[in-house]
């Protein structure tokens, strides 16, 4: 805890009960089997024991645990398994009273002590966390281990990890080989067991002990080749990485009443930029891995973990969407020369039912003039924001698929591919758009792809209208068309 304390969030900003359990029943819908509450500290959520029991009914959901600093496991724990709570984790940085005191800057070692007793008595058993630091608590490792000889718990010395504001040093982290080494001094029978496919601790047991203990070595031999995690922060945005700017806020996207299918949309695209690995470091670790493979350099260098990146654009991108709409709507009463128009001057759309099925495929573009200094911040992803890139590729997409809702007589066909690219130019200083949209049917998918580049192109304005104002959507236009009665090609695509 800093000595200032941590800033907390308004309350209407986090996720209220129901909105945690809509996401948890769209994410279990969509295949996540396990659910950790995390935090923060979950504990201090007077909905705890309703989130767990509420998340046990979900039938395909297989596990919901827990991760708490344990301070009111005494008082939360019984309540907490009725509710059908199956693991637990506590984090204890220390075995030593005074020192917990200097950590948390509060009373309350014996009680942490006690849940963990408590979580072994109700038959769970518990991990316990602890961050080594050097010359803070790394003189306590094998106090650690000797805390696994007794109790059935798993202790899981954790490498210390830079987030925004903790001071992280290299010098600070103990590494995972540092400390094996440092336990096999003293047990030198130390043995390291199987693991499971997406654990992200390394199990070790001193035979003959009743618990185990864990490295989780994201530092030096990270873990994300088999990383299956998705994060969503309490006020409810979506994280694909523990290290990853913030994604989308779904409960901007919630109260903005987004469809499901835009919210499951919006989860598919962060997940399917998920990396390879963590997106904060270079690729060079450390130290010596434990594979053999050589290290090139100890100096690990950090991206910056800290930056901004407020995503709300689902929000905003719903409210273009409905003044799109009534403007769209109200130009069309205007216009009785049109041809989707019947005899009575009633506005009709062209019966497309004789028309043969065929593969049809259409590209657009549009250009957004932004300037030099927001081509550089948007190519740097440095927007407070969030990624403008990443943003406008989804709305542009989603602006595709309801374009029947937004063009009056325009047909509602069902899309087989829908590719957004936005790209920044430096000379230029601009971003272009191109949309390409394919699909089998009767009629083709020109404004599909129109639709696409311009709710994509007014989705960058809106991402950078807070650093100018100077900015001008241009050269909205089709590139090429191909698979009904005529084919287009432009000429001069400059
Ligand atoms: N790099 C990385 N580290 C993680 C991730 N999840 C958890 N950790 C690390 O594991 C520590 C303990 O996290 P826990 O909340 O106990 O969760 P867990 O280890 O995933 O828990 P289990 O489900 O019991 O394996 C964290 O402090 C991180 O150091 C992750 O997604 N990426
Ligand atoms: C952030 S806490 C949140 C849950 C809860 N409040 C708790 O104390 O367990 C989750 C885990 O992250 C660990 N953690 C916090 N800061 C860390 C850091 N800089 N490096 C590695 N792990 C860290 C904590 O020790 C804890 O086990
Ligand atoms: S990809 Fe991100 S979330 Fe997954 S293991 Fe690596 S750091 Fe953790």
């Amino acid at each position: 805890m800093p000595a200032d304390g941590v800033p907390l969030q308004p309350k209407d900003k986090l996720l209220t009960t129901e909105e945690i359990l809509r996401l948890a029943r769209i994410f279990v819908e969509q295949g996540v089997r396990k659910i950790r509450l995390t935090g923060g500290e979950p504990t201090i959520r007077r909905d705890i024991v309703d989130l767990v029991a509420e998340m046990k009914a979900l039938p395909q959901l297989e596990h919901v645990g827990i991760t708490t600093n344990g301070l009111v496991l005494t008082r939360l724990l019984l309540p907490l398994q009725r509710a059908g709570l199956d693991s637990l984790n506590i984090s204890l940085d220390t075995l030593q009273k005074d020192r917990f005191e200097k950590i948390t800057r509060r009373k309350g070692w014996e009680r942490v002590i006690a849940g963990i007793d408590l979580a072994v008595q109700l038959g769970y058993r518990p991990k316990v966390n602890c961050v080594l630091m050097r010359n803070f608590n790394e003189d306590e490792v094998c106090d650690f281990v000797e805390f696994t000889r007794d109790r059935p718990v798993d202790v899981r010395f954790i490498e210390y990890m830079p987030f925004s504001g903790n001071k992280w040093h290299t010098d600070r982290l103990i590494s995972f080989k540092e400390t094996v080494e440092l336990i096999r001094q003293r047990w030198p029978e130390f043995e390291a067991l199987p693991n499971g496919p997406n654990d992200t601790s390394k199990a070790f047991a001193v035979p003959g002990f009743k618990g185990q203990v864990g490295f989780i070595t994201s530092m030096t031999e990270h873990f994300c080749g088999s990383c299956n995690r998705l994060r969503l922060t309490a006020d409810g945005n979506i994280k694909v990485c523990l290290f990853g700017n913030k994604e989308f806020s779904l409960r901007d996207a919630m109260r903005s009443n987004v469809s499901e299918e835009d919210l499951v949309d919006l989860i598919g695209a962060a997940v399917r930029r998920k990396k390879r690995q963590h997106a904060a470091f270079s690729p060079r670790h450390a130290e010596p891995l434990a594979d053999g493979k050589s290290p090139n350099d100890t100096d690990r260098r950090l991206a910056d973990t800290s930056r901004p990146s407020t995503i709300a654009s689902a929000a905003l991108f719903h409210h273009h969407l409905h003044s799109h709409r009534s403007q769209l709507l109200q130009a069309a009463r205007h216009c009785s020369s049109l041809s989707h128009v019947n005899a009575q001057g009633k506005a009709q759309m062209v019966d497309v039912g004789e028309k043969p099925t065929s593969m049809r495929l259409a590209q657009a573009e549009a250009t957004v003039l932004v300037g030099e200094r927001l081509t550089q911040l948007i190519a740097a992803n440095e927007l407070a924001k969030g990624d403008v890139l990443s943003v406008a590729q989804l709305a542009g997409i989603i602006g595709a698929k309801r374009t029947s809702e937004l063009i009056p007589l325009c047909h509602n066909i069902p899309l087989s591919s829908v590719k957004v690219q936005a790209q920044p130019l430096a000379n230029e200083q601009c971003v272009r758009l191109e949309a390409s949209v394919r699909c089998t049917g009767q009629t083709g998918v020109e404004m599909e792809a129109l639709t696409a580049v311009s709710i994509a192109a007014l989705t960058v304005y809106d991402m950078c209208k807070a650093v100018s104002h100077d900015i001008c959507i241009t050269n909205i236009r089709l590139l090429r068309k191909s698979g009904g009665k005529r084919d287009y090609q432009r000429r001069e695509q400059s």
